[in-house]
């Protein structure tokens, strides 16, 4: 179906969830997208060929849903309110690349769900987020392990400041490290308010992470490398020194020449540090903590 078909569909989004009786939940992050352009900036950023598959989050009345099933194999959506099954029973009816499964993404074991991706070339996972879920459902796709390609995501746009934040800036802190480990972030799209039914009172911006197939720097442990990072920003305006020394149980003196023999200032503040000062820290540590 044509593009204009969207535009069609999206200006009787509301007749339809009328139809339905559906009563939009707040505490759901339910903001439809009601946009055209911006629904084809997103479906352009998913760069999706015809043998991948796409596993979306939250497909509401089923707008993206039906764009990305024009141009995917198949398509695997979780949503976790269940009174939205008549919408999407109805808007969806015509395609059958479509499977929607009635639960919260977070409780998906997603190694599991990527079983059903087995005949397809990539998958990617696209969604408008649930605001109050983003970071929780970032982590639970970045950790589980599963093969992605691209991820396609519209979040708060203080979300993607802090996604794209560079070292010494006040966005830039653990969420910026952890996702920056796992993937390259690139902004996609500035997106207003008026392009939701209910308009949410933030901005927002759909982003793209693009998957590393390996971390950019060295971590013999990951886990350890994570709590570095924690640690680093756990009190911002502490040093470097204080705050390792409380989380690592270590004596100061010892942790200030750790430091200071891979080079880095023990004043210094976590929020200074990029993502190879990070991975020297870890390895330094590493042997000390053995
Ligand atoms: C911002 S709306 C996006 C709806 C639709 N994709 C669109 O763009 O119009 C977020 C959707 O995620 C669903 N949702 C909220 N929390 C969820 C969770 N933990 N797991 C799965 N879906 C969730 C909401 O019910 C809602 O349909």
């Amino acid at each position: 179906m044509s593009d204009q078909a969207d535009v069609v569909r999206l200006s009787k989004l509301r007749e339809l969830l009328e139809t339905h009786g559906f009563q939009f939940k707040k505490q759901l992050g339910q903001n439809f997208l009601v946009d055209a352009h911006v629904l084809h900036r997103i479906i352009d950023a998913a760069d999706i060929a015809p043998n991948d598959g796409v596993f979306e989050i939250g497909p509401g009345a089923g707008v993206v849903t039906q764009a990305l099933a024009r141009k995917a194999k198949r398509v695997l959506a979780v949503e976790k309110d269940r009174s939205l099954a008549p919408v999407l029973g109805s808007s969806l009816r015509e395609a059958d690349n479509i499977d929607i499964r009635y639960a919260d993404v977070l409780e998906l074991d997603l190694p599991v769900i990527w079983q059903e991706f087995r005949d397809c070339d990539r998958v990617s996972v696209v969604a408008n987020l649930p605001y109050y879920v983003t970071t929780p459902i970032l982590f639970h796709l970045l950790e589980s392990g599963v093969p992605i390609h691209h991820v396609v995501v519209m979040v708060q746009r203080e979300v993607a400041q802090r996604l794209v934040a560079r070292p010494g800036t006040k966005d830039y802190g653990a969420l910026t490290v952890a996702v920056h480990y796992y993937a390259q972030v690139e902004l996609i799209q500035r997106v207003s308010s008026g392009a939701f039914v209910p308009p949410p009172n933030v901005e927002s911006e759909v982003v793209r992470l693009r998957i590393r197939s390996e971390p950019p720097v060295d971590v013999s442990n990951p886990a350890l490398f994570f709590r570095v990072v924690r640690s680093a920003f756990s009190m911002r305006r502490k040093t470097l020194l204080n705050n390792l020394t409380h989380s690592f149980q270590i004596a100061k003196p010892d942790c200030e020449t750790l430091l200071k023999a891979i080079g880095i200032d023990p004043v210094r503040r976590g929020e200074t540090l990029d993502l190879t000062e990070f991975a020297d820290i870890t390895r330094a540590l590493s042997h000390t903590l053995r």
